[in-house]
């Protein structure tokens, strides 16, 4: 998806800056304004991309810029905040409780993935133990009870609809009505779109809403909407009472950064991401882990997990065992980029690491730890064998040696005995942590000390990594 260029441009702007000897007001507007270019070119609505800069300005103090503090984590950080202010709306959606009856309606435009998406969210909960329904209020688009008629079947959850009655209220209500009955703990009502927002459409939508009172309304919307998302949201959360959104076609080529700015015209959290036609290609959306992995500044705890999932248990062992004597190596690199391959989406996935957003891998000298035998003549033959540009090859070893220096400060890491990846998080001690928290953040919860504390309170590295961006659901 366009929105890790986003990442990519925002990171590199903060790397040209502080590559800077000198970090004045002008270098700093460079990279603001490098910041801004990239948000506008994503779709960001330009409001919210001019009230950032201004925010960042106030922020950042020049004094502490020039006396030498690691200027481009504090700007970093900055951007960071601010982008996170732009996604999280401070305060969370109703959730459903499992066991207790919930109504949730979703609503959109025409072919916005409105069915699609239903499902995929009953599907999601089902897994989790709930008892989702399925009503169909669509009446508009012919075919669209055929539609979710045959995902319900596929995932095997119970639906309600109608060939014969034209009226959508009557079978929101009767559906409702029916799954409530059957102690259903998640009934979701899917209703119709139109091509454009029109009177019809929301008279309708008001009156479906009217009937069942959802205890949430879901606004699915488009990634692909571009600059017209904040006032298509805004419509819609002025006709129903819009508690969440869902962004759907991730996995496209959408810049994605309008939708995103749905968020602030519905002040409603994005709660999923539909990543697939798929049924599970659906993602819980966190605000943190999801702007850091956009920054190139990782989700450790989310790669732990997905690690889990995708190296085959055998390997594992000695996957963990390798990295904790500290040998991250080029081939383990190159392999856990195979095994994710197999999975999907693997920018995703090693954008979960700190610092990394190549997405180039050529075959070679994979084996060694040591980037020095990474010579300039074997980069240019890498170069040359993959059809890329040595400059690729170059980044690629760049991020690689970042890679490297993170592992290397995990070296002594506990094993767990049973290939067990998050146990790997929940071993990590208080000494890993704060090598690998960025300084600023240490000293911020009182050094080592405070984070000792700290992570005996919070029980687990898990919640903290949480606390500091990369906590997972
Ligand atoms: N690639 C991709 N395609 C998706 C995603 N979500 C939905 N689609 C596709 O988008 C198209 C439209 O989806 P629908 O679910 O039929 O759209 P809708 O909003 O329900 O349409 P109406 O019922 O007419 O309002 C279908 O071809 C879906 O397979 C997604 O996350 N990624």
């Amino acid at each position: 998806m366009v929105l890790q260029q986003l990442g990519g441009s925002i990171s590199r702007a903060l790397q040209q800056m502080s590559n800077a000897t000198i970090i004045d007001e002008k270098v700093l507007n460079e990279c603001l304004n490098e910041i801004t270019r990239a948000l506008l070119q994503s779709d960001v609505q330009f409001k919210l991309v001019r009230d950032m800069q201004t925010n960042i300005k106030k922020i950042v103090n020049l004094d502490d810029l020039a006396a030498g503090h690691n200027k481009r984590r504090i700007i970093q950080q900055a951007v960071f905040n601010e982008l996170c202010k732009i996604l999280d709306p401070g305060k969370p959606s109703f959730t459903p409780k499992k066991g207790k009856p919930s109504v949730v309606m979703f609503v959109g435009l025409q072919g916005s993935g409105k069915t699609t998406t239903c499902t995929k969210y009953a599907f999601h909960h089902q897994k989790k133990g709930w008892k989702p329904a399925l009503v169909c209020a669509d009446t508009f688009r012919a075919g669209a009870f055929d539609q979710l008629k045959q995902n319900a079947t596929k995932a095997k959850i119970p639906f309600y609809g109608s060939y014969m009655e034209s009226d959508p209220v009557k079978i929101a209500e009767e559906g409702v009505e029916r799954f409530k009955k059957e102690n259903c703990d998640l009934i979701i009502v899917d209703t119709s779109g139109r091509h454009k927002q029109e009177a019809a459409l929301f008279e309708e939508m008001r009156q479906v809403s009217e009937a069942t009172k959802p205890d949430l309304v879901i606004f699915v919307m488009d990634s692909s909407i571009g600059q017209a998302a904040f006032d298509q949201a805004q419509a819609f959360k002025q006709s129903v009472a819009v508690g969440a959104v869902i962004i759907t076609k991730m996995d496209g080529h959408a810049k994605g950064g309008g939708a995103l700015s749905a968020v602030a015209a519905t002040k409603s959290p994005v709660i999923f991401i539909g990543t697939g036609e798929h049924m599970d290609e659906f993602e819980v959306f966190d605000v943190k882990p999801f702007v850091s992995r956009l920054l190139g500044m990782g989700d450790l705890s989310g790669f732990m997990d997905k690690i889990q999932e995708v190296v085959p248990m055998d390997q594992q062992p000695e996957l963990l065992q390798k990295l904790s004597e500290g040998n991250f190596t080029l081939r383990i690199m190159y392999e856990q980029f195979q095994n994710i391959l197999k999975m999907g989406p693997i920018g995703q996935v090693f954008s979960m690491l700190p610092g990394f957003s190549s997405e180039l891998m050529p075959k070679g000298q994979l084996d060694s730890s040591n980037p020095k035998l990474m010579n300039e003549s074997r980069m240019m033959r890498i170069a040359r064998g993959s059809g890329r540009q040595i400059r690729d090859v170059m980044e690629m070893m760049e991020e690689y040696k970042r890679l490297a220096k993170i592992w290397s400060k995990m070296k002594g890491l506990k094993i767990p005995k049973k290939g067990d990846m998050s146990a790997l998080s929940r071993n990590m001690n208080a000494q890993h942590m704060s090598k690998v928290l960025p300084p600023q953040m240490l000293k911020q919860i009182g050094g080592m000390g405070g984070l000792q504390t700290l992570m005996k309170q919070m029980g687990s590295t898990k919640d903290m990594m949480g606390m500091f961006g990369g906590g997972d659901k």
